[in-house]
């Protein structure tokens, strides 16, 4: 493996070569996943696992998704690509997962895998990397496709309150609606932390496996440790279009079907959630539209059904205006106000201050991009870091605004943790159900 570390781009005559061919191949894709370094982009069965690394393009600080950019498009360019199968996906790719802050002392990185075993739209394949002078940096033995592996039960982790335990935490929503009503900004997001322990023989199959099951309509990802199911849409860039998907806003589900109804018809109407959704929407035009020819919105937000909760949802479509590379529309629109606020310096001042921990990758963005520009990105949203000694670090955050109240704030952090949690064996929390 080849590590191109922290700031240093890959060298100026890295060549790649990739080679990608159809194949027969029906079964799951997470059974093959490397359990200890899962590279996983999947919804609704579709999508991509990556095994071994052929090399990294890891960066810091406030730049570190321009240089991204930068350093993949240069070895996209150079890159020696035979691509039989012409899907988005097939050809060279790298998975990346984006620090959320510039200060972060986590990085930033893009990791090109040896293989790439993908499905779309009922079609597979297979990618194979490589280095094309490779004598310095080989792996010893290439990797090969595994055999799928058999189902196993998540991995048992115990969570405790990290950074920012919930009395805190409600503390901190307090001090940030009195800080809206003095009229310092109009929103923020504040998010908490719950830590775990994984024991050193368990891998991360299982868990992502049961985010796969519970959470088939979200992005369920998994890229140097950081796994999670995530509904929210950053950008995606396919031939000339762009899309996205924008969430801010939340409600519990109901206990039967009418209250459910009825939880989301509250939600669609409450002038809280459609003011917090409203700021995230406009954050989202106005960063993409400088990039595209046309963006269009839909018109109202509509409310989005999840198993653990319901969010208000607008999405976005638009063609793209200015040969920008998903990479570099990541770098425009990140943070939005779904989880930073408004204004966005101010609030993202206000979160390192009464937050007071570095989220790492929590809350960045999470995604693919290939060797023309396109990809997927997602916002790292129900998602845990999960470091090598086997620390596991979870997040969830709510959008404050003028009118939140810090009990019920807490109680949508719960719901959002429902999914990493249970996807590591420990019950769910209980949030009042309605
Ligand atoms: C910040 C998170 O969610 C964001 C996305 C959707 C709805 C949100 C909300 O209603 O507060 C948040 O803006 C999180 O899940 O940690």
């Amino acid at each position: 493996m080849t590590r191109t570390e922290a700031a240093a781009p890959p060298a100026a005559d890295t060549k790649l070569r990739v080679r990608t061919v159809p194949v027969d191949e029906t079964a799951p894709l997470v059974p093959r996943l490397d359990p200890r370094h899962p590279l996983l982009w999947m919804r609704r069965g579709e999508g991509m696992i990556g095994l071994g690394e052929v090399l990294r393009i890891e960066t810091a600080g406030p730049d570190r998704i321009e240089r991204a950019a930068d350093g993949w498009r240069r070895l996209a360019a150079a890159a020696d690509v035979d691509d039989r199968v012409g899907l988005p996906g097939s050809g060279l790719v790298a998975f990346g997962a984006i620090t959320f802050a510039d200060e972060s002392a986590a990085t930033s990185v893009l990791v090109v895998p040896e293989i790439v075993l993908g499905r779309r739209d009922g079609r597979a394949w297979v990618t194979r990397i490589e280095l094309v002078d490779a004598s310095s940096a080989r792996p010893a033995a290439p990797v090969e496709l595994p055999e799928p592996a058999p189902k196993r039960d998540v991995p048992r982790v115990r969570f405790e309150p990290g950074a920012l335990p919930p009395e805190s935490y409600m503390s901190a929503v307090e001090e940030a609606v009195g800080r809206i009503d003095a009229g310092l900004f109009e929103k923020v997001v504040l998010a908490r932390e719950i830590v775990g322990t994984l024991s050193e023989d368990a891998g991360l199959r299982a868990a992502l496996a049961k985010l796969a099951d519970d959470y088939p309509d979200t992005w369920v990802f998994a890229v140097d440790g950081l796994i999670g199911a995530s509904p929210e849409t950053l950008v995606r860039v396919d031939h000339g279009t762009v899309s996205a998907r924008v969430l801010a806003g939340t409600a519990s589900r109901g206990r039967d079907a009418a209250s459910d109804r009825l939880q989301a018809t509250r939600l669609a109407s409450s002038h809280k959630d459609l003011a917090e959704h409203a700021l995230a929407v406009e954050s989202a035009v106005a960063t993409l539209a400088p990039h595209t020819a046309r963006l269009d919105a839909s018109p109202e937000p509509f409310t989005l059904q999840l198993p653990n909760l319901w969010h208000l949802a607008t999405d976005l479509k638009g063609t793209l205006g200015d040969g920008s590379s998903s990479l570099d529309l990541v770098a425009a629109v990140h943070p939005t106000a779904a989880v930073a606020g408004t204004p966005r310096e101010v609030a993202l001042c206000a979160i390192a201050e009464l937050e007071g921990f570095d989220r790492g990758r929590y809350a960045g963005p999470v995604g693919w991009i290939d060797a023309d520009g396109d990809g997927e990105w997602a916002i790292a949203l129900r998602c845990a870091q999960v470091t090598p000694d086997g620390t596991v670090r979870a997040y969830a955050g709510c959008g404050i605004v003028h009118d939140s109240a810090p009990a019920s704030e807490l109680a949508e952090t719960d719901m959002k943790f429902r999914p990493i949690v249970e996807a590591f064996g420990a019950p769910p929390p209980s949030p009042p159900i309605p």
